[in-house]
């Protein structure tokens, strides 16, 4: 309504993007760091935030302002929300919902052994709710895995940074040949052409359930990325968890297959996994 919309003046410059005020701010520890610099939590307006301080070198700043308004309009409950920036910071301070429990790898990992299949289940059934919301609005993650997932308090799980490859600056990462990018995740066409879609998104979903079934091993193990290359042509891929029941690795190799079109929307691997976990 009017009140809240005098409380966030749209900023200068007539972009929408939602300036934070930075002395509503207030930072705490650093929780790590990502593609683009420092991430520390923090505090604003009774809430607790994950604070990323923007290394100029590592995103093309301007470019993400352009599409800030696209990612502000973006919200859903298994999506990490984007609050707002400080573009009074040079370079800009990017505010999110803070997630207790960190990144879905490192919390697979930290509990190999320990996973119901239900909480399995549970996980893949979070994620293809927030891509399947993306999808919907017709938005590639581009860079969907384990590691890009974090955990709620309450051990939800969320998908992070979508789209957010689209202003990496290091070009060692964007570039399917080289060693940075992430060719264990990429579908076919993507590797060979950079052809992004959500099917390529869904490849890279079914790579994400293998993560969750092998309690967050790395995909291929010890091969390199282009063996991974090599063995994908052969239409070889990825083996059956030994912790995944036939139907979810059904569901896996049918997100691999070659031809994007063969592949299932977000909207039905939802469907399908809801319907194994009797939602
Ligand atoms: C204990 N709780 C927490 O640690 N919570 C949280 C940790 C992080 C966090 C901390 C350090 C680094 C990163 N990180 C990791 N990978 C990234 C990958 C990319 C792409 C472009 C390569 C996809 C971009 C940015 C990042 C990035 O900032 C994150 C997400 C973010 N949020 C919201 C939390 O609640």
């Amino acid at each position: 309504g009017l009140i809240t919309r005098l409380r966030h003046p749209v900023s200068q410059g007539g972009g929408y993007q939602w300036e934070v005020n930075p002395e509503e701010l207030t930072l705490g520890r650093e929780l790590g760091s990502g593609q683009f610099g420092l991430v520390l939590e923090g505090r604003w307006r009774e809430r607790k935030v994950a604070v990323k301080m923007i290394r100029e070198e590592c995103m093309s700043d301007e470019d993400f302002k352009e599409e800030a308004r696209v990612m502000m309009r973006l919200s859903h409950c298994k999506l990490v929300q984007l609050y707002g920036v400080c573009t009074q910071h040079s370079p800009m301070w990017l505010l999110f919902e803070f997630m207790e429990n960190g990144c879905l790898s490192d919390y697979l990992r930290a509990r190999k052994g320990r996973l119901s299949q239900d909480t399995m289940l549970g996980m893949c059934v979070d994620v293809s709710e927030g891509m399947a919301y993306l999808e919907s609005s017709n938005f590639i993650h581009r860079d969907l895995a384990a590691r890009n997932c974090l955990v709620a308090k309450n051990n939800e799980v969320k998908v992070s940074d979508f789209g957010m490859t689209r202003f990496v600056l290091d070009d060692q990462y964007t570039s399917s040949q080289c060693s940075k990018f992430p060719v264990k995740w990429s579908a076919p066409e993507v590797i060979r052409y950079c052809k992004f879609s959500s099917k390529s998104d869904v490849w890279s979903f079914g790579v994400l359930m293998w993560e969750v079934y092998n309690e967050g091993r790395l995909p291929y193990e010890n091969r390199s990325n282009a063996e991974v290359v090599e063995s994908l042509n052969a239409g070889l891929r990825l083996l059956k968890p030994r912790l995944a029941s036939d139907s979810v690795h059904l569901l896996m190799e049918w997100c691999w297959k070659e031809k994007p079109e063969d592949r299932p929307s977000f909207a039905l691997l939802l469907h399908e996994l809801a319907s194994l976990a009797n939602l």
